[in-house]
């Protein structure tokens, strides 16, 4: 379990990235969604140790991870957003000299854990391979063999499917999902349908603060009766906007398509439709910018 409690970070410029946040993460794939600026990356930084938080605490297990950050990286997977560089070095000589940096210095043991992970990672056939010139899915696969060097009992994974085309999105997802059950494994995404997906557990983070937490289903469940749908003209979003919760718009055939958070009919041209993940975190979304963030 991977405890957070009230966490702030407070960059040099004086951005709040992180505003008090407190969440209980157990083990299995945990969501946390958000838009962009929400400060996903720098809680992500932050519980992978390689930046310090200006106050709070982040407890895994019963290690203080602030105060004991060598341990932590030990038993750490993590998949940055990106790497920034792709060397041209083959994928099985990088992740020997990776597992080497992690502390696998008996030959024997480091080439049976980079033979399991290409296997794994389905990316055996291509292992002499410059991984420079790999492509975005094989790049993330790459990614998380890494960060399953040595068995890690928590892993992070940053905004992991931008990208990616379907078919390398869900193999991608299919993989996170297989490990994910023994250990904690943090999807830190904007990608609704990734945490709709996959994760038991999720919380939304926006303007440096849990928005909301808890479990998709129970989440979706408490939209029950709440959500209606019209289409409009686009030139009417606007003025649907000033007289009702609108917490999504999608075009659809030459149309806009709204979905309205209502606890009764907004009106005639409205239908019920039944809420999902997206109506959530949208209805989440709108509710946190109607709070004015703190000072
Ligand atoms: N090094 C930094 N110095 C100053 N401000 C920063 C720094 N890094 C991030 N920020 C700011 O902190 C806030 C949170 O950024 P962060 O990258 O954590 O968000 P995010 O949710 O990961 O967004 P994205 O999805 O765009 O990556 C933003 O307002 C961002 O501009």
């Amino acid at each position: 379990m991977l405890s957070i409690t009230n966490l702030t970070h407070i960059y040099a410029n004086g951005t709040r990235a992180l505003d008090d946040v407190s969440l209980e993460i157990p083990r299995g794939m945990f969501g946390l969604l958000g838009p962009n600026g929400a400060g996903k990356s720098t809680l992500m930084r932050t519980i992978a140790t390689l930046q310090s938080p200006s106050s709070g605490s982040i407890k895994f297990g019963e290690l203080d991870v602030i105060k004991e950050p060598e341990m932590l990286r030990r038993t750490l997977g993590y998949l940055p957003q990106d790497f920034g560089v792709y060397p041209r070095v083959s994928a099985y000589d990088m992740l020997d000299h990776m597992a080497i940096l992690k502390g696998i210095s008996s030959g024997k043991e480091r080439k049976d854990t980079v033979e399991t992970l290409l296997n794994q990672v389905n990316l055996w056939n291509v292992r002499k391979k410059a991984i420079a010139g790999f492509s975005g899915g094989m790049r993330q696969r790459f990614g998380i063999a890494q960060a399953l060097i040595g068995n890690p009992q928590l892993i992070i994974v940053d905004e992991p499917t931008a990208g990616l085309d379907p078919e390398e999105r869900n193999r991608f997802l299919n993989l996170l999902a297989e490990i994910g059950e023994n250990v904690v494994i943090i999807l830190s995404t904007h990608i609704v349908e990734d945490v709709a997906d996959l994760c038991p557990r999720m919380a939304v983070l926006a303007g440096g603060r849990i928005q909301l937490e808890g479990a998709p289903q129970d989440l979706i469940g408490s939209l029950k009766g709440r959500v209606w749908r019209t289409a409009i003209e686009k030139a009417e979003l606007e003025d649907y906007r000033q007289r009702y919760e609108v917490i999504s718009t999608r075009l659809f055939a030459g149309r806009t398509l709204i979905h309205v958070l209502s606890d009764t009919s907004p009106g005639a041209a409205f239908e019920p439709v039944s809420g999902n993940l997206e109506d959530v975190y949208f209805s989440t979304l709108s509710a946190s910018r109607r709070v004015p963030a703190a000072a």
